[in-house]
């Protein structure tokens, strides 16, 4: 689905994404992890298109995307999800993801809609709304929803464009430990539906999430591999001596 291919990036003289490597197969949870400043935000802008490569090659289900810009990519389907930023406070949940339907759809936002396309933009919303639980709250205002309420409207937000590829940048982020355990439960469902490569700082939740997990470390991708074989992995261990990060043993949650 996804094939990266000796991506580089410098900032200044420091070397952020070194020669990485890596495919990413349909229907799976890939989930980036690494000690801060690893540079897993800055590879998930280079995928989204937000930042330009200094050298290599980005595949997209075969299809060279690495020149194109952002919103070339996302018609394609690669879809980085929004942050909670981008939400409109005033607008309703279904109001917020019938937008980002419309915006999927490439039509531009219009404030007088025919009546037929606006039930089928509402129609596509409601189920975006439905796949991340919140169909019950389609008529909320979003600045009105708790903080994990916004986090699964953004996931709907970015299932709305109908996405091939899912792009996560810190899913949890914020979270408390009820809403984390919700998120985790729609990001389950999701498994096999959708192509997920997602940075997350949770552990426990990576662990218990991801098919695979690739490691970053200073740039450069140090293991790739199922939950167990990253754990075990002496170099990952070595990455965060001191952190007490990688969980132990199977992950609870
Ligand atoms: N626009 C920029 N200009 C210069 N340096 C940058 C820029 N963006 C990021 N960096 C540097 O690149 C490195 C990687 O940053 P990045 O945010 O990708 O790491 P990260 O693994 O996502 O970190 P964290 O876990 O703390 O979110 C860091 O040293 C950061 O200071």
């Amino acid at each position: 689905m996804l094939s990266l291919r000796g991506l580089r990036k410098n900032f200044g003289g420091l070397a952020v994404t070194d020669d990485v490597t890596l495919d990413v197969s349909p229907g799976e949870i890939h989930a980036i992890i690494g000690p801060n400043g690893a540079g897993k935000t800055t590879l998930i802008n280079e995928i989204s298109g937000v930042l330009p490569l200094d050298a290599g090659q980005i595949l997209f289900d075969g299809r060279d995307v690495t020149r194109l810009p952002l919103h070339r990519r996302a018609r394609l389907g690669l879809a980085r999800s929004f942050q909670i930023t981008s939400i409109i406070p005033d607008f309703s949940a279904l109001e917020n993801t019938a937008l980002a339907v419309q915006a999927g759809d490439g039509s531009s936002f219009r404030f007088f809609r025919p009546t037929a396309s606006e039930a089928r933009l509402n129609t596509a919303a409601m189920a975006a709304l439905d796949s991340v639980g919140l169909a019950h709250r389609a008529a909320t205002p979003a600045g009105a929803m708790s903080h994990g309420e916004k986090r699964q409207l953004e996931l709907a937000i970015a299932l709305a464009t109908q996405p091939r590829l899912l792009l996560l940048d810190e899913p949890l982020a914020g979270a408390g430990p009820e809403e984390t355990e919700r998120l985790i439960g729609i990001l389950r469902s999701f498994r096999g539906r959708y192509t997920i490569m997602l940075v997350e700082h949770d552990m426990q939740a990576v662990f218990a999430l991801a098919d695979r997990i690739s490691v970053l470390v200073y740039g450069r991708l140090i293991a790739t591999g199922g939950p167990e074989l990253i754990r075990q992995n002496p170099e990952v261990r070595a990455a965060y001596l001191g952190e007490d990060d990688i969980p132990l043993s199977g992950a609870p949650c």
